[in-house]
């Protein structure tokens, strides 16, 4: 049986004393790539912020990677976000640095010393994402498209577990969201584990992977039509 990755029982998700969803419950393998879909505030953001440990799982049990949602403690977030790679809509690039600084900036902070590993490890990813010519540009230099990517390759610095995509093509066209989609099925067919927010029902019939459902405040696994 392949590992459990992430893992849900009765959860309660809350955005502080509102409740959001109910009854989650949520299971990911090792390798898997899952959608989490939805309307506008029907509760995927606060579902991905309380796996990155944004917000508290008060209600139910809850693991990612290995740590315990229900015992995560303030200082132990840093140390479950190494192991996660956060991938958000609007980028969060630094933009008064360049990409390589960009990436840089995250090694430093998770505790990498050797430069000349360091300067691997940043072409490596840039090269994943097909941004590695690109690295001494500042990012608003760059597409929204480009920016992603990068966003994308600063997710893979710490070599994650688990990758947590909330609406990474939200703010694309949708001829460079199929491109960025490229990007995520390809580090997903290189081992990686995805699970991805989006309301884009084009790119999931494009790339068709297992879907769940926010509705009514509680998840349901959507089952697809095969044609
Ligand atoms: N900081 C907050 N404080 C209180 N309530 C919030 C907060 N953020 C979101 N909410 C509420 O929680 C509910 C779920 O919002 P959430 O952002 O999780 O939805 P979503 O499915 O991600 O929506 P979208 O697709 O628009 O990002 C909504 O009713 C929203 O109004």
């Amino acid at each position: 049986m392949s590992e459990e990755i992430l893992s849900l029982h009765n959860a309660e998700i809350f955005q502080r004393e509102n409740l959001v969803l109910s009854n989650v419950n949520l299971s990911i393998k090792k390798g898997e790539f899952v959608y989490l879909i939805g309307k506008t505030g029907s509760g995927k953001s606060s579902l991905m912020k309380t796996l990155y440990g944004d917000l508290p799982l008060e209600k139910g049990t809850g693991g990612i990677v290995d740590f315990d949602l229900t015992k995560l403690k303030e200082k132990e977030i840093p140390f479950l976000r190494r192991k996660l790679g956060i991938v958000f809509q609007d980028f969060k690039l630094l933009n008064d640095r360049t990409v390589y600084e960009n990436l840089f900036f995250v090694l430093k902070a998770t505790g990498w010393k050797d430069k000349g590993k360091m300067k691997a490890k940043i072409i490596e990813v840039l090269s994943k994402v097909g941004m590695e010519t690109k690295d001494f540009k500042m990012p608003f230099q760059l597409s929204g498209g480009e920016q992603q990517r990068v966003a994308i390759a600063r997710a893979l610095l710490n070599d994650p577990d688990l990758i947590l995509a909330d609406e990474p093509t939200g703010n694309l066209d949708p001829v460079t969201s199929v491109d960025v989609m490229n990007v995520l099925r390809d580090i997903h067919n290189s081992g990686k584990t995805i699970l991805m927010a989006t309301h884009d029902y084009a790119l999931i019939l494009k790339f068709p992977y297992k879907t769940i459902k926010c509705e009514g405040g509680e998840l349901f696994e959507v089952v697809q039509q095969k044609n």
